[in-house]
């Protein structure tokens, strides 16, 4: 029989997760979720064919797992009204909020849990996710299958040893989508320069960036010899790729996710303080 997995909140991650573990075959009537008005709920309910509920500490009164996908600034208060419930049983606690540590929930939700503490990203949401995951020491082999199974459910999944590492992927993945949509921005602002009209010139950046993601992933070349590939020697590439490189560009995105990473432990100690 399938885990009952309960999701706590019902916003853009739960349904991103949900609609992929449906997709993926998992049962319908063995996931929940939750969030705090029933006009929320009705929509997903009928969509999705799941159960709804508004509330919590009943609807995961039988989960196998409880998924906190609720905003962090507000999961102190939810997790006091879960704690006597999953006391009771002690479900596998798995989290997708950004910058709460697994010792944080584990305490807020009264102690000696499982948790596995999950950093995924929007592309979840059409299932092309990329996710980092990180298991307390509670979390037996089984609890990490399943952990797998849901979040491969929407796309990637990578495990990490250290906690702390979360970070790192928060400034790869977590907040990355943001880092190439500025990038289609800039390179439509740039096409339109040139002329283009530009939607043009969005569809061509965003379709080159899918296929160059694509062949990237398909590919035994390293993303340096594919970009070699491309360069033509004395060729249009490698002006413009000469121009990125003399420009900074690999430094600023060493700054720019080093300066990902120290918001996310700044996060981490603001958002733990209670
Ligand atoms: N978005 C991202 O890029 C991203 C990436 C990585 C991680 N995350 C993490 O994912 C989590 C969810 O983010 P999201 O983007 O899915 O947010 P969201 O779309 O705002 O969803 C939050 C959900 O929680 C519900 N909720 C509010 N109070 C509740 C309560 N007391 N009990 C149960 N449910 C409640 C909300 O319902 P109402 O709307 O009716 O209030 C809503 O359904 C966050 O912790 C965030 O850090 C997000
Ligand atoms: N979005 C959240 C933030 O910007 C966490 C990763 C992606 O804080």
């Amino acid at each position: 029989m399938a885990s009952q997995v309960t999701f706590i909140g019902a916003g853009n991650m739960a349904s991103a997760i949900i609609g992929g573990m449906i997709e993926s075959g998992y049962p319908r009537d063995a996931i929940t979720a939750t969030a705090p008005h029933e006009d929320a709920l009705a929509p997903i309910r009928e969509r999705l064919g799941i159960h709804t509920s508004t509330d919590n500490a009943a609807a995961v009164s039988e989960a196998d797992v409880v998924v906190l996908a609720v905003k962090p600034q507000i999961m102190h208060d939810v997790c006091a009204g879960l704690r006597d419930a999953v006391q009771a049983h002690k479900p596998l606690i798995l989290s997708v909020a950004a910058g709460l540590s697994a010792d944080t929930l584990e305490a807020w939700l009264g102690g000696e849990l499982a948790v596995v503490r999950c950093m995924p990203n929007t592309p979840s949401l059409v299932g092309a996710g990329a996710a980092g995951l990180y298991a307390n020491g509670r979390v037996d082999g089984d609890q990490r299958r399943l952990a797998t199974e849901l979040l491969e459910a929407v796309g990637l999944v990578e495990w990490v040893e250290e906690e702390a590492l979360l970070e790192a992927v928060t400034a790869v993945s977590g907040s990355a989508p943001a880092y190439f949509f500025l990038m289609f921005e800039a390179m439509e602002e740039a096409g339109a320069k040139l002329g283009l009209p530009a939607d043009t010139a969005r569809r061509l950046a965003m379709q080159t960036a899918f296929g160059a993601a694509r062949m990237a992933m398909d590919s035994d070349k390293t993303p340096g010899e594919l970009k070699r590939n491309v360069m033509s020697p004395g060729g249009t590439t490698e002006r413009a790729i000469a121009h990125l490189e003399d420009a900074g560009l690999r430094r600023i995105m060493a700054e720019a996710m080093d300066a990902c990473a120290t918001r996310a432990r700044e996060m981490a100690e603001e958002l733990g303080k209670r």
